[in-house]
């Protein structure tokens, strides 16, 4: 009998995700070439108001760690830039690489940063749930900030400090108050442009908000980032690293910027 070919070597070995989407036409991450984005003088400037109390817990979930919201509110929210609606923020992670020569998932010019900070936003305003909102075009809302590797970020650290509490997956510690402002660069530039969630479902319901200027974290806080683990406590240790997906083609899009 023939031997059926593995149907897996398409899928992305650290999701067992399919590396593309059938039919997908908006996926993320992308290559933002500069000189090919489009300056949008309607593009409103970003209004960001989070409520520090509304953070709850950190926790490692097997890719990333993540520090959660509470969104039953519009307390923590996102209105403006590229948006017809206001965004409650969900929640905010990261992406990284093995060492400081990639780790985000969007690139600049081909560029990779040593990390990037995703802003996970929905919109309650139109649909009842998040769930519902993940599958809808213009249910989520993502801000992308790149780190660069410079001094030392004090923001920062308050979460660094905590992530040794949350080194394997599955774990989670509290963390109560925290302005996720103090991350996002004073530069009011951003590209905008319509993809997709780079974890599955994959579902192309993200207006992405790609921040121009990075922010600059030291080697420590990195490092500190290479320490957590994909995997249980009592597996073989796997360190989390190069969570982030390759880059997607970006086909029939335009990517818009609010900056000349
Ligand atoms: N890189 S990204 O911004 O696309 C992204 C990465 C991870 C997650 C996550 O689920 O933690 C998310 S999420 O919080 O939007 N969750 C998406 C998956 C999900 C769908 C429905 C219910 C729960 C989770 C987004
Ligand atoms: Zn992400």
């Amino acid at each position: 009998a023939c031997t059926r070919k593995n149907r897996n070597d398409a899928l992305h070995p650290l999701w067992q995700s399919p590396l593309t989407i059938p039919g997908g036409t908006r996926q993320s991450p992308i290559n933002i070439q500069w000189r090919d984005s489009v300056y949008d003088p309607f593009l409103k400037p970003l209004k960001i108001s989070y409520d520090p109390t509304t953070c709850l817990h950190i926790w490692n979930n097997g890719y990333s760690f993540l520090v959660e919201f509470d969104d039953s509110t519009d307390r923590s929210i996102i209105v403006g830039g590229p948006l017809e609606n206001q965004y409650r923020l969900k929640q905010f992670h990261f992406h990284w690489g093995a060492i400081n020569e990639w780790g985000s998932e969007h690139t600049v010019d081909s560029k990779f940063y040593p990390a990037e900070l995703h802003l996970v936003h929905w919109n309650a305003v139109v649909y009842p749930t998040f769930e519902e909102a993940v599958m809808e075009g213009n249910g989520l809302a993502v801000i992308g900030v790149f780190l660069k590797l410079g001094a030392h970020h004090e923001g920062l650290q308050t979460l660094v400090d905590a992530l040794p509490a949350v080194k394997h997956k599955d774990t989670v510690v509290e963390f109560d108050v925290f302005d996720p402002s103090c991350l996002i660069p004073s530069c009011p530039d951003y590209w905008t442009y319509a993809g997709s969630l780079t974890t599955p479902p994959l579902t192309e319901s993200v207006t992405w908000i790609i921040k121009k200027q990075p922010i600059e974290v030291d080697e420590n806080q990195l490092e500190a980032f290479r320490m957590l683990l994909f995997t249980s406590d009592g597996e073989e240790e796997k360190r989390m690293v190069d969570n982030f997906r390759p880059l997607q083609p970006l086909m029939n899009r335009t990517v818009r910027s609010s900056f000349q």
